[in-house]
């Protein structure tokens, strides 16, 4: 049952080959057995699964299923969940039970899905490898010694791993598409606005975006359809249509023009990376497409403006957490300011004070011009360049990242795990959405394809996602977990 797509899944169920206790059962037995080497959840919501999927085979049996139905699924920790742990993988929010549900869990929840638990992640979003989260870091089920990418690492090492079929990450620079890259699985970030944000710990609040990680573009369609819209309690979620990304997964691809821009194979490519990926591209010339190069002249800048922007916008977001609103509060204060001190000093871990305090100084007064404001200039720019490349092509392509997934402990310096997000930060600046997909292995590591689209184009994005994976067997491929964990 784990090895399957939640396609197979959802179908199976419908044929009464199995039931969503059945299926929900073996899952919650699989976090049992190899949770434990590889911590991609910090909460696991046995019972109220196994409730749900009860629900979820009453409704069947009732005739009332939906297409996604009794299908187990895993939330990032950064979604608010009603009555549940919500931490954002910090100790500021250790003891924080959500009083409501987000938006999108609440969705998933009405299409008559259901949560196995709340999956591990960096501090806040803030991190590239998982290793800045209080519960401790994950491991990459290709690798144990590997981590996993960030901050989305517990939802796509759960999706890896087959604990899940699938589960929601959130993406403010790069943090579904790079895990997904570095787990060997398919994950999306919508365009700014087509999922909303409403309950979903703010980390950077112009760039946050919500979507699927699972193990296929079909499935990643299945969910966002489920979470997309426009949303009254959230003003920058969008109000347009959300069409049936289904729909046109199977066009066929005669003619689509792909763009590769050529600062996306520059210095610092791992030199396996690029061949995985090019050799993807080669499949796509095989199905019909043209290939050019373009040019993004502004990516250069994008790590320097979003490590303004996204920072100045977590500490202004992350002043919330002060002990009397939010969050841990420290022992036996003497008086109010000790109480924030502590407090924040305490709850908070040693990146997410680096980033309150680059955002703070470049947004004070004296900095704010040289900074903030030139990022937002910058910002622009970078934005123009996507939108000039999409004159001339469909879709660009390029690597997730850089190299595959590092070693545990390998980039400790901070600017060279800012690196690590060069081909996925500008995305997020832009708005437009991106999609992971496997595309081969470097070092036994698996490697992403990533594919990006204008404004609102998730449905081409998730046509060519698919004809690749009828194309090739990358996503197919499963890590063997260890025996001593198996
Ligand atoms: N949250 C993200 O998308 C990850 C990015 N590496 C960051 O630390 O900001």
């Amino acid at each position: 049952m784990h090895d399957q797509t939640l396609t197979g899944l959802a179908a199976a169920l419908a044929a009464g080959e199995f039931s969503s206790r059945e299926l929900t059962e073996h899952l919650l037995a699989r976090i049992e057995r190899h949770d434990g080497a590889l911590n991609s959840f910090i909460t696991v919501t046995g019972d109220a699964a196994l409730e749900a999927a009860d629900r979820a085979d009453a409704a069947r049996a009732l005739g009332e299923a939906g297409p996604l139905t009794g299908l187990p699924l895993a939330l990032k920790d950064i979604f608010c969940t009603r009555g549940v742990k919500t931490s954002c993988g910090s100790k500021m929010l250790d003891n924080f039970d959500a009083p409501y549900d987000a938006t999108v869990v609440e969705k998933l929840a009405a299409a008559g899905t259901l949560s196995l638990g709340k999956t591990n992640m960096d501090e806040f979003a803030m991190g590239s490898s998982n290793e800045n989260s209080f519960y401790g870091a994950v491991k990459n089920p290709w690798d144990l010694g590997a981590v996993p990418g960030g901050s989305s690492g517990g939802s796509a090492a759960a999706v890896a791993a087959g604990l899940v079929p699938a589960a929601l990450g959130t993406d403010t620079g790069g943090s579904i598409r790079q895990p997904a890259a570095f787990c060997g699985i398919t994950g999306l970030k919508p365009t700014y606005g087509r999922v909303s944000r409403y309950g979903m710990i703010a980390y950077a609040s112009s760039l946050d975006q919500a979507g699927p990680m699972a193990r296929t573009a079909e499935d990643c369609a299945h969910l966002l359809g489920a979470i997309a819209g426009h949303d009254l309690r959230d003003s920058t979620s969008v109000a347009r249509g959300v069409p049936d990304y289904t729909e046109g997964l199977d066009a066929p691809l005669s003619g689509l023009k792909i763009g590769l821009p050529k600062e996306y194979f520059g210095d610092g490519l791992s030199a396996e990376v690029e061949s995985a990926v090019r050799e993807a591209i080669a499949v796509y010339e095989s199905l019909g497409a043209t290939v050019r190069e373009v040019s993004l002249p502004h990516t250069h800048y994008a790590i320097p403006a979003y490590y303004v922007i996204a920072p100045a916008e977590a500490s202004s977001n992350l002043s919330r957490f002060d002990g009397v609103r939010f969050g841990h509060r420290c022992e036996n204060p003497t008086d109010l300011i000790d109480l924030y001190k502590r407090s924040r000093g305490e709850g908070f871990g040693e990146e997410v004070k680096r980033r309150i305090l680059i955002g703070t100084h470049t947004l004070s007064e004296g900095f704010f011009d040289a900074y903030y404001k030139q990022a937002q200039k910058v910002r622009r720019l970078i934005r123009q360049d996507f939108l000039d490349a999409f004159e001339e092509v469909d879709v660009l392509m390029g690597p997730a990242s850089p190299t595959p997934a590092f070693d545990l402990g390998a980039n400790k310096d901070p600017v060279s795990m800012y690196l690590q997000d060069i081909y996925t930060i500008a995305v997020n600046l832009a708005g437009i959405p991106g999609i992971s997909v496997p595309a081969g292995f470097a070092g036994g590591r698996p490697v992403g394809l990533q594919i990006l689209g204008t404004h609102f184009a998730e449905a081409q994005l998730l046509n060519v996602a698919h004809q690749f994976q009828q194309a090739t067997d990358w996503h197919l491929r499963r890590p063997d977990l260890a025996e001593e964990t198996a």
